[in-house]
């Protein structure tokens, strides 16, 4: 569904460039939820940002159903951490997840319908009128996750898209990506800081290493589906890939040699 081959990625810089992603291999199968964890300033941002088509790569590739990503494919809906700048300031809640659908010639029926559904989803069907400056940070991400529910992608990239949102609104969240992802067969990319919540989510998660980043290790989760917030995390499987996972994060953080190899 979605290869990533050897990509690299380095900015340029007064001394010469600043290599923040190094060598990143790996697939992402048609229907899995493929999340990315890794410590603070590992790259991941920019690792989403060349797989979404926003920024090209300085070498390798990203391909999408066998053709390689040159721009933002329209299959593809992203959630970025920054809820303040992703939504349109000057448009209600309403118009802000219908304005995708347009692009997409759905009827205006059809787009009233998909805008209900995906803003009583994520509790905010009384905010439809509202602009988004009236709500709160955590509210404005929630419109910003039912606009990409509402666009139904193939592909929904999620950078950290709970992390400024309250504990149980954010498993909430996440019991609905999962629910989406079960409902659609949406193919799910996710980053996230939060070693718990990678695991909980997960079919697979990525550990990837400081910048220059490149992938450590994948690690199946094979937890049973469906997953619930208190009896998944119950399961000793759960605690001993938790323990696995941020194991292995730790090590990268303090593993100098293995940030710059
Ligand atoms: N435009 C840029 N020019 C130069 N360096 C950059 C640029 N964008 C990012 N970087 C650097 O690349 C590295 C990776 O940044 P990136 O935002 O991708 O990391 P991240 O893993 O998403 O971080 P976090 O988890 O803290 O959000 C950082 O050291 C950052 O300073």
């Amino acid at each position: 569904m979605l290869i990533v081959t050897e990509l690299e990625k380095t900015y340029p810089t007064k001394k010469g460039g600043f290599t923040a992603v190094r060598d990143m291999s790996f697939t992402v199968q048609e229907g899995e939820l493929f999340s990315i964890v890794g410590p603070s300033g590992a790259g991941k941002t920019t690792l989403l940002r060349c797989i979404a088509g926003l920024d090209r790569p300085t070498s390798g590739g990203v391909y999408f159903q066998g053709r390689e990503v040159d721009g933002p494919p329209e299959d593809f809906a992203i959630v970025f951490q920054d809820y303040a700048r992703s939504l349109l300031p000057w448009a209600t809640v309403g118009t802000n997840v219908e304005l995708p659908l347009m692009k997409k010639g759905n009827t205006a029926a059809e787009r009233n319908r998909r805008v209900t559904t995906a803003l009583a989803e994520v509790g905010l069907s009384d905010a439809v009128d509202k602009k988004p400056f009236q709500l709160s940070g955590g509210m404005q991400q929630r419109v910003a996750i039912a606009r990409a529910i509402a666009y139904r992608p193939k592909v929904l990239i999620m950078d950290e898209p709970f992390a400024s949102v309250d504990a149980q609104t954010r498993a909430d969240l996440e019991d609905l990506v999962l629910r989406v992802k079960e409902e659609t067969g949406t193919t799910i990319l996710f980053v996230t800081h939060d070693v718990d919540e990678s695991v909980y989510l997960s079919n697979r998660v990525a550990m990837v290493t400081r910048s220059p980043s490149r992938i450590a290790e994948v690690v199946d989760i094979d937890l049973p589906f469906p997953r619930d917030q208190i009896a998944t995390k119950s399961l000793p499987e759960f605690a001993r890939l938790r323990a696995h996972v941020f194991g292995g994060i730790r090590d990268m953080v303090h593993d100098t040699t293995l940030a710059h190899a």
